[in-house]
C-alpha cells in the first residue's frame, strides 16, 4: 500500500488463493487488515514468477524462519538487477544469520542490491495511513535513496542509513525486549520496570551491535530506540502481547494457541542469544527471555535473578 501510494505499480505474492482473490476483487485483505482499502495499483497473485517479473524492488515479508526456503524457490525468477528489500525482523535459527545475509546467500546478491526497511512501523497504523517515520538501509547509499523515493508518502517518511547491521539488529532484538516488557506488564509490574527494561534492553542491543561492527548512533535512531519504544508500548505489537500472556501465567502452548500472527521474538530470542555467545557479549535480558519462553522458568524467579545480578557501572 505504501509503495502504491508513493506511485509504484505493485504486484503482491500470496501463497493462499483466498486472500489473493479478495485483494483483486474487493481491494481488501479482511483477515489481516480489515477496513483498509488497497489502491488499484496493487494487484495480487499466487504465481511468484508473475510477482517477480520486471521488479525494480522485490520486497520480502515472510516470517523470518521461512525466508531461506521461500527465497530458494523465488531466486531463479528474480530480475538480475532487482533490489531485494527485507521487511523482516528476525535472526535465522541455527545459522544466527541476519535476514540480509540469508538474502545475499540464497539469491547470490551483492550487498549493494540488498536493503532493509525497519523502524517504528506497526502494520495496522500504517494501513490506517497514520504518520510514521522509517529507515531504509543499504550499503550503497544511492540504492537507499532510490528506495526512499519509492516509498515516501505524505504519511510515511523514510530516512536513509548505510548501517545495515545496526538497523537489522535493532529490529530483531527489540522483539525480544518487547517480550520481556510484555512479561513484566503481564506480571503487573509498573512503568519504572518497563522503562528500565527498555533502556537496559537498548544497552544490550547496542553492545551486540558494536561487537558486530554496527554504528552506535543507529541504536539511538528509528531502527533502535524508535522501534523499541513503539513495540514495547503498543498493544498492537504481537511480541508485546505474547509476553503479556506469558506474564499473566499462560503456558507457552496456550500463548502460541491464542497468537494468530507472527511474533518473531519467540524464535529469534534463541538466535539472538546464539549471536551474543558467538560475539562474547553479555545480554542478560535476552537470556532471561529465552529461559522464561523456552525453558519454562517462572517469571517471578527470572525477575529475582535479573534484579540480583552483580552491581556494575551503567556503562561498561
Ligand atoms: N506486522 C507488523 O506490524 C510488522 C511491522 C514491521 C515488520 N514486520 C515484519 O514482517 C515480517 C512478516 O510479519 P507479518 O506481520 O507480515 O506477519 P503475519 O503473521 O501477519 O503474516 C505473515 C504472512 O506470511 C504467510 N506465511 C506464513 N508462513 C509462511 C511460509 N512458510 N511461506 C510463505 N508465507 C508464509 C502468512 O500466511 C501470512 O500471510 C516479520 O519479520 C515481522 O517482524 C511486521
Ligand atoms: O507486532 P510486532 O511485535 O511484530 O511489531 C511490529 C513492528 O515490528 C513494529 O515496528
Amino acid at each position: 500500500m505504501v509503495l502504491a501510494d508513493a506511485g509504484c505499480e505493485v504486484t503482491l505474492w500470496g501463497r493462499r488463493p483466498g486472500p489473493v482473490e479478495a485483494i483483486n476483487t474487493t481491494r481488501a485483505n479482511p483477515d489481516y487488515l480489515p477496513g483498509t482499502e488497497l489502491p488499484r495499483s496493487v494487484r495480487a497473485t499466487t504465481d511468484p514468477a508473475e510477482a517477480a517479473r520486471g521488479a525494480e524492488f522485490t520486497v520480502l515479508a515472510v516470517p523470518s524462519q521461512t525466508l531461506r526456503g521461500n527465497l530458494a524457490e523465488w531466486a531463479p525468477l528474480l530480475p538480475a538487477d532487482t533490489v531485494l528489500v527485507s521487511l523482516m525482523k528476525g535472526v535465522e535459527l541455527g545459522t544466527a544469520k541476519r535476514m540480509s545475509e540469508v538474502i545475499g546467500e540464497v539469491a547470490e546478491a551483492p550487498a549493494e542490491r540488498v536493503a532493509v526497511l525497519t523502524g517504528p512501523n506497526l502494520a495496522k497504523e500504517i494501513a490506517a495511513r497514520q504518520p510514521a517515520a522509517s529507515v531504509v538501509a543499504c550499503r550503497n547509499e544511492a540504492v537507499a535513496r532510490r528506495l526512499q523515493a519509492a516509498c515516501h508518502t505524505p504519511y510515511f517518511r523514510p530516512y536513509t542509513n548505510t548501517d545495515v547491521v545496526g538497523c537489522e539488529l535493532g529490529g530483531a532484538v527489540k522483539n525480544v525486549i518487547a517480550l520481556a516488557v510484555g512479561i513484566a506488564d503481564g506480571m503487573g509490574l509498573g512503568d519504572n520496570a518497563k522503562a528500565s527494561l527498555i533502556t537496559r534492553g537498548l544497552a544490550e542491543t547496542t553492545r551486540l551491535g558494536l561487537a558486530m561492527g554496527a554504528d552506535a548512533h543507529t541504536f539511538a535512531g528509528l531502527a533502535g530506540m524508535g522501534d523499541l519504544v513503539a513495540t514495547c508500548s503498543s498493544p498492537l505489537s504481537r511480541n508485546h502481547t505474547f509476553g503479556t500472556n506469558l506474564g499473566r501465567g499462560m503456558t507457552l502452548e496456550e500463548t502460541i494457541a491464542v497468537t494468530k500472527q507472527t511474533a518473531e521474538g519467540v524464535k529469534s530470542c534463541e538466535s539472538v542469544l546464539d549471536l551474543a555467545r558467538r560475539h562474547d557479549v553479555d545480554m542478560p535480558i535476552t537470556e532471561t527471555v529465552v529461559s522464561v519462553v523456552h525453558d519454562g522458568k517462572p517469571p517471578l524467579v527470572a525477575l529475582k535473578e535479573l534484579m540480583s545480578r552483580s552491581a556494575k557501572p551503567e556503562r561498561h
